[in-house]
């Protein structure tokens, strides 16, 4: 299969930084150790299009709210691909889970953004019971999109920020 694009982690700097910015101050100690933890997302079977994204933390939504995860993560992928990002299946129909802005659409060059290219995902509970996703646990789904474009490619700005900065 053809290799389009590979995950890393993000900085640990920026790792710190992005979670005491979602989640208010806590010990960098229990921050890094979350960091330590964070696996790379990977695919289960050889013909998988789905790469796996692990939440790094326990994930408790009361119904109808959201909570946005920083994953730790960052991709670098080939030009002319996107990666899409799913709601693994079960989740999605046992639990009721979601992404609050439905499929979310990483950029390749979000990369260079100047949080690192960090990815940011925000689940949504849209059943009626509270829900729960356990810390290591197989939460969102990747698949990478080759893509074209209709405007003769004449668009030469270069992506600087993270979510929402392109309309400022
Ligand atoms: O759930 C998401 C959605 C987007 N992004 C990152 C990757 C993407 O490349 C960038 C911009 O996303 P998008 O273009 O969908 O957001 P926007 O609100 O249109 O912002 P922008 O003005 O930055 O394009 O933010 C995430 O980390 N998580």
């Amino acid at each position: 299969m053809k290799k389009v694009a590979q995950f890393e982690k993000v900085s640990l700097k920026q790792f710190l930084g992005d979670w005491i910015d979602t989640f208010g101050n806590r010990s960098d100690h229990i921050i890094t150790e979350i960091y330590k933890n964070i696996k790379l997302p990977i695919r289960k079977t050889k013909y998988s299009a789905g790469h796996d994204f692990f939440t790094p933390c326990d994930i408790r939504i009361k119904p109808g709210d959201s909570m946005m995860i920083p994953t730790g993560i960052r991709c670098q992928m080939n030009i002319n691909y996107v990666m899409l990002l799913f709601p693994r299946s079960s989740l999605g129909i046992k639990k009721h889970m979601a992404i609050a802005n439905t499929i979310p659409v990483i950029d390749a060059d979000y990369i260079n953004a100047d949080n690192e290219g960090h990815i940011f995902i925000c689940i949504r509970n849209y059943g009626d019971k509270e829900l729960e996703v356990k810390t290591g646990e197989a939460f969102v789904q990747a698949v990478f999109v080759e893509y074209g474009s209709a405007d003769n490619n004449k668009i030469d700005a270069k992506r600087n920020g993270g979510i929402g900065s392109t309309g400022k």
